[in-house]
């Protein structure tokens, strides 16, 4: 047998910010893959609804933990009870993340501290949490949610663009001190996709065409396009990719003139 397997039977994956937009579809997808999962959001009422939705649609287990991925002692705790009760975590997705469209002579501190909390500093102390624990077992899959915006300039924030190009290289440098471990790390960047992030943008009827003119594929994903390349880096079939960043973005990063 040459295939490499794709499934994730017998896997364990925790996906911050399940409970709607793309890490709502990733802990779907992961769990339609063959996945257990764990859910974590500060939004309660959306991950336990998720997760009746994969119990219900997959059969596989599905466990909502709410926390704010802010604080590192919400996360120590958060790992606790999802290993206690799944017993292992294999993959971790840092899917977490928001953004404040602010020009960067008029961004604010306090926006700085959201978006670099939230986008950055919640996937380096997350994968911390992951690492000690992957560590025990010598193989594990990090992936972290990018953008982009993270390998080009964009006009929807600096410190937004700075958080997801920051995730980029916190990628490498993870996959370069835990490839000993058997830990893989890798990210993935959307370019548009519809969710409650990016909506109010893409019903600009302007914006969007700006959004296609750019893009040789002339549309925004589907987010199934985005859970496709998370389930490929967590199995197997990417057993010796690491460090890497899937550009998810209808060819947009490409496009020179
Ligand atoms: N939608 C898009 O076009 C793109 C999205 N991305 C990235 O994909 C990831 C998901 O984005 P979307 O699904 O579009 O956003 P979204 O706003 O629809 O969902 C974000 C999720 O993160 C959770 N979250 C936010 N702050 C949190 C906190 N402090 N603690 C716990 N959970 C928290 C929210 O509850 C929500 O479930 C983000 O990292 C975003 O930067 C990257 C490129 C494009
Ligand atoms: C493609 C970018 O990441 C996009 O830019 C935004 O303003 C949204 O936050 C999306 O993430």
């Amino acid at each position: 047998m040459i295939a490499p397997a794709f499934h994730l039977e017998g896997q364990t994956a925790l996906v911050t910010g399940a409970g709607r937009g793309i890490g709502k579809a990733l802990a779907i997808g992961l769990a339609e893959s063959g996945s257990n999962v764990v859910l974590v959001s500060r939004t309660m009422k959306e991950i336990e609804e998720t997760a009746a939705t994969i119990v219900e649609q997959t059969g596989r287990k599905a466990l909502a933990l709410c926390a704010d991925v802010t604080s590192k002692e919400q996360l120590a705790e958060t790992f606790q009870k999802a290993i206690s009760e799944m017993g292992r975590i294999h993959v971790l997705v840092n899917n977490a993340g928001m953004n404040i469209r602010t020009p960067a002579l008029e961004v604010t501190e306090d926006q700085w501290e959201t978006i670099m909390q939230t986008n950055l500093k919640s996937a380096f102390f997350a994968s911390q949490l992951a690492g000690q624990h992957m560590k025990q077992y010598g193989e594990g899959k990090i992936i972290n949610i990018s953008s982009v915006g993270g390998h080009t300039a964009l006009r929807t924030g600096v410190v937004y663009g700075s958080t997801k190009a920051a995730l980029i290289h916190m990628t490498k440098v993870l996959a370069l001190e835990w490839g000993k471990y058997g830990i893989r790390v890798n990210s993935v960047g959307p370019w548009y996709f519809r969710t409650p992030l990016t909506e109010k943008l893409l019903d600009d009827p302007q914006y969007l065409q700006e959004i296609i003119s750019r893009t040789p594929l002339g549309r925004v994903g589907e987010l199934q396009e985005v859970v496709g390349p998370v389930v490929f880096l967590a199995s197997e079939a990417a057993g010796y990719i690491t460090g890497q960043t899937l550009l998810v973005d209808g060819g947009m990063s490409i496009y020179g003139f």
